[in-house]
């Protein structure tokens, strides 16, 4: 393992970590301030990547050997994967799909890198596993913990199902479902907040349920979170129910949580040196001071032709105070973040999936799960840090943060902005987590930092010899 100090160059003359944002960070897990629940619209300016090679490189995360016809899904299924123009599946599809199939159910804890397609996988159980005879009888739960994923997940399960007659998929976010009807579909996705609200009101019948999907379940399980509400939403839940727990990320701590909550999982596990995606470049910016950042981040985007980038601040006020100054500066940003209603979050999100804005500012609230395939670029405004207290690096976070470019075999970038003691010491000890050496990006040499990052923006849209097709509209 190469030393910490190679990995990153450490700011000696650095000043001492400013005295924090007075201001709370923003939590990772939203769910409260929503309502309705409008359509997705995913970009129209993809980015292309050469996947063919990836799928045949045995060391591809998206590597198989099989095709889907060769896993046994009924037809309407695999029209839909079709429609979607996906070839083959990905080593997490192919390995995870029979074992979940299987008969009788049993449980599943899988792990895959950021943007490698577990949302197909699970999607395809639960189509598999639901009899359409019953439309408006629940018969699979799927939880995740923004409303924003999902409505995403909403749109894939539809997506992947449209040739499955009398699917009918809800969200159970707030605001969404009717009182007076209650929920009346075979496949919900939800927050785990609403559907409790939901089933104490008898307003969702979980009395059919055969499937619960938990995805991003290690920040779902964690007791600091969302774990107690995971559990309440289990206690409801038929006993026999096959439960399925999927993330990028399942730190020890909540691993053993997670075998207590699917007992007797089936479990596809990553090494943590195998844990970042290849096709992200991590790079690090060097910044003088904290004030600086802002200029440097400026810069960045004056100097550059980015396809959509994501910026990563630890604040919503220090989100909004971004936008107001890039504004200011003439870029034309949209900011996000949990002190948003519901109706406009979908909103802002959608605009950014279409390509209509181009720079997305947003908290952790969007750190997990967000599928943009055009996103090239995500800067780490702000190191994440764990807690209310800043005292420690959030691995798990940073890489859930920079999974939002290099989605499924394409390229990105990644920035992080470093300016102390404070700031480089976190990020080393996240290189450090994960094995990696971070490119040094300097502010005083702007030609070679352009060339840097450039050179893997530009590739990302060199010689395509396929370009996955995505979810449209929903
Ligand atoms: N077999 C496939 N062929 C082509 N594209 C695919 C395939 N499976 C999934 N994709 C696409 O890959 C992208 C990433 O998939 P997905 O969002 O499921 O990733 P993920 O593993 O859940 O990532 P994260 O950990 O960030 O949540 C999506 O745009 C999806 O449509």
């Amino acid at each position: 393992m190469a030393d910490l100090a190679s990995r990153i160059t450490k700011p000696e003359d650095a000043a001492p970590a400013a005295a924090g944002d007075s201001s709370a960070p923003e939590a990772q897990i939203e769910g409260a301030n929503d309502g309705g629940n409008g359509g997705l619209f995913e970009s129209a300016y993809d980015v292309e990547v050469k996947l063919s090679d990836l799928q045949n490189d045995t060391e591809s995360p998206l590597y198989s050997v099989s095709s889907f016809d060769q896993l046994g899904l009924p037809k309407p299924i695999n029209d839909g994967l079709l429609a979607m123009n996906f070839k083959k599946p990905s080593k997490i599809q192919e390995r995870a799909l029979p074992l979940m199939l299987g008969n009788p159910p049993r449980n599943m804890i899988a792990q895959s890198q950021s943007g490698t397609g577990k949302t197909a996988a699970f999607v395809l159980t639960v189509l598999s596993r639901i009899d359409l005879s019953k439309p408006t009888q629940p018969q699979a739960l799927l939880l995740a913990p923004s409303r924003e994923l999902a409505r995403q997940i909403q749109t894939v399960v539809q997506t992947i199902g449209q040739f499955c007659e009398n699917l009918i998929v809800e969200a159970a976010i707030p605001g969404n479902i009717s009182r007076e009807t209650g929920v009346k579909a075979s496949v919900v996705v939800g927050t785990p907040g609403t559907v409790i609200d939901l089933i104490r009101r008898r307003q969702f019948d979980v009395s059919q349920l055969k499937v619960l999907v938990i995805d991003e379940a290690d920040n779902m399980l964690d007791q600091q979170g969302l774990g107690e509400q995971c559990v309440r939403v289990k206690g409801l839940l038929p006993k026999d129910i096959q439960i399925l727990l999927f993330s990028a990320t399942f730190p020890d701590k909540v691993m053993t949580y997670a075998e207590r909550y699917a007992p007797k999982a089936n479990q596809m596990k990553l090494r943590q040196q195998d844990l970042t995606v290849k096709g992200i470049s991590q790079m690090y910016m060097d910044c003088p001071n904290e004030k600086a950042k802002y200029d440097v981040l400026c810069k960045l985007y004056g100097l550059m032709t980015i396809g959509s980038s994501v910026i990563f601040v630890r604040t919503r006020e220090s989100a909004n105070e971004i936008q107001r100054r890039m504004e200011a500066d003439g870029h034309k940003v949209s900011v996000l973040h949990g002190a948003y209603e519901g109706v406009n979050r979908d909103a802002l999100l959608d605009d950014f999936r279409s390509g209509r804005s181009k720079v997305l500012i947003t908290t952790n609230v969007l750190a997990r799960g967000i599928d943009v395939s055009s996103v090239s670029m995500v800067i780490n405004y702000d190191i994440p840090m764990k807690g209310m207290g800043d005292k420690e690096p959030d691995a798990e976070t940073y890489l859930h943060r920079i999974g939002r470019t290099g989605r499924f075999g394409r390229v990105g970038v990644s920035i992080s902005f470093v300016y102390d003691r404070k700031s480089f010491s976190a990020l080393s000890e996240i290189a450090n987590v994960y094995d990696i050496d971070l490119i040094q990006l300097s502010p005083d040499d702007w030609d070679l930092t352009e060339k840097k990052v450039q050179d893997v923006i530009k590739s990302s849209r060199a010689a395509p010899d396929y370009a996955p097709s995505t979810a449209t509209k929903a």
